[in-house]
Parts: structure tokens; C-alpha cells; sequence
């Protein structure tokens, strides 16, 4: 089956997305996310001007050698941009694969492990008593797993939480705004924040928690000491994970479980992380770490060490990255959970997909391939609009921090 032609689709229903589009000389179509949010557009001109010149003509079932070939072909190992244009079109060639066998993609990987895929949303809120209000609305709606994330008394902005309460998109600017941090006033907040929704909620639920990488690793090791007897099912992104063994003093520290790797692009960016156990959740997943093809190789790696996955699943990431993160989720033996930020309608329709979500679990749906389509005559009433994410600063004397 050879490739006769692909071509990228740039479209914003709401916010941008980039999705790669492969069809074959046997009518067969397949789709992959490309979206990388606040950097999209150089993505697009990778997959436009670098990878779609190579793929024409190639046998659209040799997914390993398309992979190889543009990993190695390259030269330039890694990185964001070239790791999520390999993923776009490895993403692509699984969906074709699985429509030609006739079988949803969870099949070709090895089949189910589990019934669904366990999920956690998120529970926002502008102050303590405002964030147990919507942790206790998602229990009510079902989900068994909710993060929580509250406004900080005294810091105007923080991560996590929105002017809406359902859908949260931090790329609000065509420039990057800003926020302010004090690392002081959040480590006071948040143990009282997590002790209040204990005592409302009880705890058969699990609780999880993104730090957003704003934390030094001693203090990191502090809060995960202070939130244990809240019994967080993880801590994210307590710092930074550029150097992987400052993982180890936060581990010294603290039982509360870690979870690190939404930005993570390949096995190399975790290798020492699972290798010494300084991890308990990898939380890479298709769109930017390589496809499917990229993330088995990590998750095989993470489940010698007991480490599971928890896969990424912010709306930035789009409809198809979800729908094909969901077969890998069903298959994957070592699966932990899977983000679930709810789209919106606009980008729904745009992205019609045959996932489901049922008590606190989603489920991929039986269509051959990975399930999710794009309607392209309706994408294109959406034309890209450049949005960054925002910047932080210090809030006593302005330096630059991480966001
Ligand atoms: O855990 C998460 O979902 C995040 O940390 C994201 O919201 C992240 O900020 C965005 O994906 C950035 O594009
Ligand atoms: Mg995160």
C-alpha cells in the first residue's frame, strides 16, 4: 500500500490544532496530531517542507522503517518540533494500519489488558472552599480520580486555573502574558488546600496535584512530605526534569508517588528517571514523544522498574492524540491513568471520534483505526490565531521563572 500524498491541517475551533492527513494509492486514510502548543506552526512547516517529500511513494505499512528512516534520517536526533512530526506521522500510519486490518487499533498493539481507561479531571477553583466545590462536582459526575488546583491568596494568576470552570486553556494571548509566583505563599496554601478536600471528600477517591515545575527540589521534597498524609495519588512535575537526578533528593524525602514528563520527547529524557526508580508515573504520551511506535519503547522500559504510565491529555493536545493515547492506554500492561481535559463542542465537531466517557472512564470505541476523523471543510472555517503560553515572574523583584 503506497503513500500517494499528505498534507498538514492547520485549524483553530476554539484553539489551534495541527493535524497530518497520509492517504494511500488503496483509498485508505489515516491522521495524526501534530499540535505543539505556542510552537505550532513550526511543526507544520517540518512536516510540509522536511517529512512530506520523504513519505510519497513509501509502503504505508512499514510504520518501524518510516520511523527509523526519520528519526536517523534526520541527523538531528530529537526535540520537540522533530519528535512531534515523527509522532504525527507514526500516528497516521497505526490508523491506517488497524482501518486496513479492519480492527480497532488496540488490537494490532496486543489487545485489551483492561475494560476501560481510568481517568482524572480537573478540578479548578479561585480559592480553597471554590476548588472543593468542583472536586466534589466531578465525584458527583463520576470520575474516580480528580486534580486539584486553586488560586494562591495574595498571586493574581496561577496554573491551573481558569475564568470558566470546565474547559482551561493557558494559551490566552498573542503574545505571552504574565504571571506572578511566590514559592512562600503557595507552599502555605497548598497542604490546607488538600487537608480541606480530605475532610469533605473523604478518601476513596484519588487526589492528584500539578506543581508545574515551580518548585526546587528540596522544596519539592517538603510539600510531597506535608501532602502525605493526603494520600495524593501523585505529585507532577515538582521541578524541573532537564536534570533527572534531582529527582533523587525529592525521592529521599517524601512517599508521596511522582509523576513527571508531559514535556518529555523521548526515552532519553527518562532513562535515568525509571532506570533508578526516582519516578513512579511517566506521563509522555503519543503526540510528543514519537507515536505510538516511541511511547511502547518507553512504557516497556518504565514496566521493568514498576514505573506506569499517565499519559498528557491537556486540550492542547488534540481529539486524535486522545483517541490513539486511548488504544495504547487499553493495551499498555503497565497503565496507571490518563488525563482527561474535556474539548470543546467546536473542537469536537471538528474532530468527530468514537471515544466515549462513562463513570469516570473513557473508552476507545471498536471502529478500525484509532476512531477519531477530522472534518476538514469544517476546520477550515477555523483559521490559526498565534496564542503563547504565558510567562512567570518572581513576585518580589520580577526575575523570570518557570511557568
Ligand atoms: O498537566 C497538564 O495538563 C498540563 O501541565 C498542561 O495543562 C500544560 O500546561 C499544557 O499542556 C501546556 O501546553
Ligand atoms: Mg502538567
Amino acid at each position: 500500500m503506497k503513500i500517494t500524498n499528505a498534507r498538514v491541517i492547520v485549524c483553530s475551533p476554539g484553539r489551534n490544532f495541527v493535524t497530518l492527513k497520509i492517504e494511500t494509492d488503496e483509498g485508505l486514510t489515516g491522521i495524526g496530531d501534530a499540535t505543539l502548543n505556542g510552537r505550532e506552526l513550526s511543526v507544520a512547516a517540518y512536516l510540509t517542507e522536511h517529512v512530506i517529500p520523504c513519505l510519497i511513494g513509501r509502503d504505508a505499512h512499514q510504520i518501524e522503517d518510516i520511523w527509523q528512516y526519520l528519526y536517523k534520517g534526520a541527523y538531528w536526533r530529537r526535540g520537540p518540533v522533530t519528535m512531534t512530526a515523527i509522532a504525527a506521522v507514526d500516528t497516521a500510519l497505526w490508523d491506517i494500519k488497524a482501518k486496513a486490518a479492519g480492527q480497532p487499533l488496540y488490537q494490532l498493539l496486543g489487545g485489551k489488558s483492561r475494560t476501560g481507561v481510568m481517568v482524572y479531571g480537573h478540578a479548578n477553583g479561585s480559592d480553597i472552599e471554590h476548588t472543593v466545590d468542583e472536586v466534589l462536582r466531578y465525584a458527583d459526575a463520576g470520575y474516580k480520580a480528580i486534580r486539584a488546583q486553586s488560586g494562591v491568596p495574595g498571586l493574581e494568576k496561577v496554573y491551573g486555573v481558569g475564568k470558566g470552570t470546565l474547559f482551561y486553556e493557558p494559551a490566552d494571548a498573542d503574545l505571552p502574558s504574565e504571571h506572578d509566583w511566590s514559592t512562600e505563599k503557595y507552599l502555605r496554601h497548598t497542604p490546607k488546600l488538600f487537608e480541606r478536600i480530605r475532610d469533605k471528600l473523604g478518601f476513596e477517591h484519588h487526589l492528584l496535584h500539578d506543581v508545574h515545575h515551580r518548585l526546587t527540589p528540596i522544596e519539592a521534597g517538603r510539600l510531597g512530605k506535608a501532602l502525605e498524609p493526603f494520600n495524593l495519588f501523585w505529585m507532577e512535575d515538582a521541578t524541573p526534569a532537564e536534570n533527572q537526578e534531582a529527582f533523587r533528593l525529592i525521592r529521599q524525602h517524601t512517599t508521596t508517588p511522582l509523576a513527571v514528563g508531559e514535556i518529555f520527547n523521548s526515552i532519553w529524557d527518562c532513562k535515568e528517571l525509571i532506570e533508578n526508580q526516582l519516578i513512579d508515573y511517566v506521563r509522555a504520551t503519543v503526540v510528543h514523544a514519537g507515536g505510538i511506535t516511541h511511547l511502547r519503547r518507553i512504557a516497556d522500559l518504565a514496566s521493568l522498574y514498576q514505573v506506569r504510565t499517565g499519559c498528557h491529555g491537556a486540550t492542547d493536545l488534540s481529539p486524535v492524540c486522545m483517541g490513539a493515547a486511548l488504544h495504547f492506554d487499553l493495551w499498555v500492561p503497565n497503565f496507571g491513568i490518563q488525563e482527561y481535559m474535556r474539548h470543546t463542542e467546536e473542537t469536537d465537531a471538528v474532530f468527530p471520534h468514537a471515544y466515549t466517557f462513562d463513570q469516570g472512564m473513557l473508552y476507545p470505541g471498536d471502529v478500525p483505526g484509532h476512531g477519531v476523523e477530522i472534518d476538514e471543510v469544517l476546520a477550515a472555517k477555523y483559521p490559526y490565531k498565534r496564542a503563547y503560553l504565558p510567562v512567570n515572574r518572581l513576585q518580589h523583584d520580577g526575575t523570570l521563572w518557570n511557568w
